[in-house]
């Protein structure tokens, strides 16, 4: 019989693998597959202290049907076979390393301005966490769980004390970061885009070119079926459920197989069935051999005896560190008595946050003592000072007698194996799971973080991203491309826009442009076209960029791909809707009103206002990258009050003050404006025509003169907008650094 975990389900036995420890901590790949025969237990079973054995199951190396196992939602054929094989396991991803992370008096302090210096927000703390472990960072708000995560994860480097082991060795942040992924609190996942293109767009980017289209296939197949998704492959992001979303960002990031996941507060946001799927979720993750650290706050009891470690923070030092069946035992070593019935979890944060009396402090200097932590053993056994009605197996403190039943871990020698992903052969037999025959390319198996490979490519990539800078820029191409098509507001929403007041504008200064007695009202027509292109192509802007730019923070921290990639991504794959709405609405009003019919000046008339277009969006970039939604909102419109009224068309420019003049010269509606007004009136236009008795602006040049517009020169106003468009688009990818590197 294939060494691994039993597990009794409803009297038949369930046998099945398991990636154990070697005796080095390396990951047992040995035992691939074993086929389930009997129904899995139903979640109340798996509450019932079975939990352990079902998530005992190795995600990564061919476990059966985990996420059925744990009560996800009920499962679909997929197409691989008939419902009696097993379920999609994750056989396909890439090997990787166990790692354990091991951190010694690591503080951490914030600069509060020159008068107040620096405030300590992480204490002098040690702990270590495990691959194969579930870990909870717990504590109060603001005692610094997110804090102590970010210095793990490595976002967090400057001012800080300490060190930070993996394996035992220093940690190279570069390779770890790489090797590791975070997951934020809010599902920062782009709306438009369909479980199945995230997962492509994901599987493209990290696992590089030297993997097959057909092998990303499989991959991500396993996944989706493996998190249970795949009857939501073609709903959209937008339309998934909490839930959904939770195991969206979590399958996203398994694509390349982290072996250390971090998450920030994984189940906020969830109801009780959702938390514990996601729970359940991270223990099978783990069980996979991964280090999953997450954050949480106050979970149920239910929860919160799944986890296999907690770390306790109060006032940025530990108060608690070990076995989550440890904690109780070790607060009663101390004089505190959970009561019969409490929930360890809320009891633990009522002691964190003073409730029960001041005891962060003694508690601080017993876990320096090392009355807990991995070391302790007296914690898991009953003890003098330990009530007799508290059961440490189960982590509520009831009368309960029941025991949690022994796991029967099996630890075979290490083992790291290259996949064999090549098509079956009549000699050689076809994997279960690997139902198509396709031919695979190998995966490289790493064997150590600390010696691993850059990236999944033979090749090195330049700047250590698992794939080239061209690749990236056009995967985010059309990512972009398909979001922008897609989203209402954006797209939808202005193409109406743009065709209706485009008519309505042409119906209210209907012929008016070859008509002397009226170059007033046309001026103030074409003005308005300048300004309705701006604002269109501003505001929509300031309002979308947040949430991609919060897309872009997760997946570029997390290595998917550079900044530059992203940003001319982003800048290619506006343009064409730029141009297609602002030169739909230009059109309509230019030939409505009865500007005069000439090929050139239409072109020019069209070009200067969709080059005004593209400066705008590209403030609108700015402002977007640089504040919050609410904050761009408001200062979009306020900031582009005083460009406008220095566009010449309010104020003539004569009339401008002289010390304020060369305000003009930074409107950048000023050279819109102004470049609109020459491809219509100037350029030798011959006489307008006139529909009165005496028109003043017969000839269109004394026109121009009294606008002092006579001396301005079209191609300086067109080379003064590509001016502002670049440099706008450089600061704006300068301010998108700069956050970056505040983050980091
Ligand atoms: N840049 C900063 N300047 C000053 N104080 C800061 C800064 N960043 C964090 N803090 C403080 O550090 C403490 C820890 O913050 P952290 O976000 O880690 O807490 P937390 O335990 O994750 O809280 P929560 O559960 O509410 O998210 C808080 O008191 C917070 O106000």
């Amino acid at each position: 019989m294939t060494p691994g975990l039993k597990m009794e389900s409803k009297g038949t036995q369930i046998h099945l693998p398991l990636m154990g420890r070697g005796s080095r901590g390396e990951i047992n790949e040995k035992v691939l597959f074993s086929q389930v025969k009997s129904p899995p237990p139903c979640a109340e079973q798996l509450n019932n202290g079975q939990l352990m054995g079902g998530s005992q199951m190795n995600l990564c190396n061919g476990g059966a049907g985990t996420a059925a196992m744990m009560g996800l939602v009920p499962k679909i054929p997929n197409g691989y076979g008939d419902q009696k094989k097993p379920k999609a396991a994750l056989t396909h991803l890439p090997k990787r390393p166990p790692v354990d992370i091991e951190f010694t008096d690591l503080s951490y302090s914030v600069s509060e301005g020159r008068r107040r210096g620096y405030k300590t927000l992480l204490k002098c703390i040690n702990g270590t966490f495990r691959s194969g472990e579930l870990t909870a960072i717990m504590g109060p708000s603001g005692a610094g769980k997110s804090t102590l995560m970010n210095l793990l994860a490595g976002y967090k480097t400057s001012n800080v004390s300490g060190s930070v082991l993996i394996n035992g060795k220093a940690r190279n942040l570069r390779r770890f970061r790489k090797l590791s992924c975070y997951i934020m609190q809010d599902d920062c996942l782009l709306p438009h885009l369909t479980v199945k293109e995230a997962m492509n767009v994901a599987a493209n980017l990290k696992l590089g070119k030297d993997i097959t289209v057909a092998a990303k296939k499989i991959v991500i197949d396993e996944i989706l079926d493996m998190l249970s998704l795949v009857d939501a492959s073609d709903t959209r992001t937008i339309n998934l459920s909490g839930g959904q979303k939770k195991r969206l960002s979590i399958a996203l990031e398994l694509v390349n197989n982290p072996p250390v996941m971090f998450f920030d507060e994984p189940t906020s946001g969830l109801d009780s069935s959702s938390c514990f799927q996601c729970i359940s979720l991270l223990k099978s993750l783990s069980r996979g051999g991964r280090t999953i650290i997450c954050t949480i706050h106050q979970p149920s009891a239910r929860l919160f005896e799944m986890f296999d470690f907690l770390y306790t923070l109060a006032e940025g030092q530990c108060v608690y560190q070990g076995k989550v069946s440890g904690l109780v035992p070790f607060l009663s070593s101390m004089g505190l008595h959970c009561p019969s019935y409490h929930n360890p979890a809320d009891y633990i944060m009522e002691v964190a946050t003073g409730e029960h009396g001041d005891w962060v402090h003694k508690l601080v200097m017993a876990v320096n003592k090392g009355n807990c932590g991995r070391g302790h053993t007296s914690t898991s056994s009953s003890t003098s000072s330990v009530p007799q009605n508290v059961n440490y197996n189960n982590a509520i403190c009831k009368n309960n007698t029941q025991k949690a039943e022994a796991l029967e871990i099996v630890i075979d020698k290490p083992t790291c194996t290259v996949i064999d992903m090549s098509e079956p052969t009549p000699n050689k037999p076809e994997k279960q799971n690997a139902p198509n025959s396709t031919n695979l390319a190998p995966v490289t198996c790493t064997t150590s973080l600390l010696d691993s490979n850059e990236s999944f490519s033979k090749k090195p990539v330049k700047g250590g991203f698992p794939t080239s800078g061209y690749k990236q820029f056009s995967i985010l191409l059309r990512r972009t491309f398909r979001s922008i098509l897609r989203d209402q507001t954006l797209t939808h929403l202005r193409l109406y826009s743009h065709t209706i007041v485009g008519l309505l504008i042409g119906f209210l200064y209907y012929g008016i442009g070859s008509d002397a007695a009226k170059v007033m009202s046309n001026a103030g027509c074409i003005f308005f076209t300048v300004m309705f292109t701006m604002f269109t192509a501003m505001m929509p802007t300031i309002l979308t960029f947040p949430t991609e730019m919060s897309v872009f923070v997760r997946e570029h921290l997390n290595y998917w791909y550079s900044l530059k990639a992203f940003y001319f991504a982003k800048t290619i794959a506006d343009l064409p809707f730029q141009i297609v709405f602002s030169g739909l609405y230009v059109m309509i009003v230019y030939f409505m009103t009865g500007q005069p019919l000439q090929a050139d000046r239409v072109a020019m008339f069209v070009t200067i206002n969709i080059l005004t277009a593209l400066v705008a969006q590209s403030l609108g970039l700015l402002i977007g990258a640089a504040m919050k939604i609410e904050t761009g909102v408001y200062l979009g419109p306020v900031t582009t009050i005083p460009v406008v009224l220095f566009s010449g068309f309010f104020v003539n420019f004569n009339a401008i003050p002289g010390y304020l003049r060369w305000l003009t010269y930074l409107s950048y509606v000023r050279y819109g404006f102004e470049g609109a007004m020459l491809s219509v009136y100037g350029f030798d236009r011959e006489k307008l025509k006139c529909s009165e008795v005496y028109c003043h602006f017969r000839k269109p040049t004394v026109f121009l003169e009294e606008m002092t517009m006579d001396k301005a020169n079209f191609w300086i106003d067109i080379g003064a907008l590509l001016a502002f468009f670049i440099f706008i688009r450089v600061i704006s990818y300068l301010v998108l650094r700069f956050k970056l590197k505040l983050m980091k």
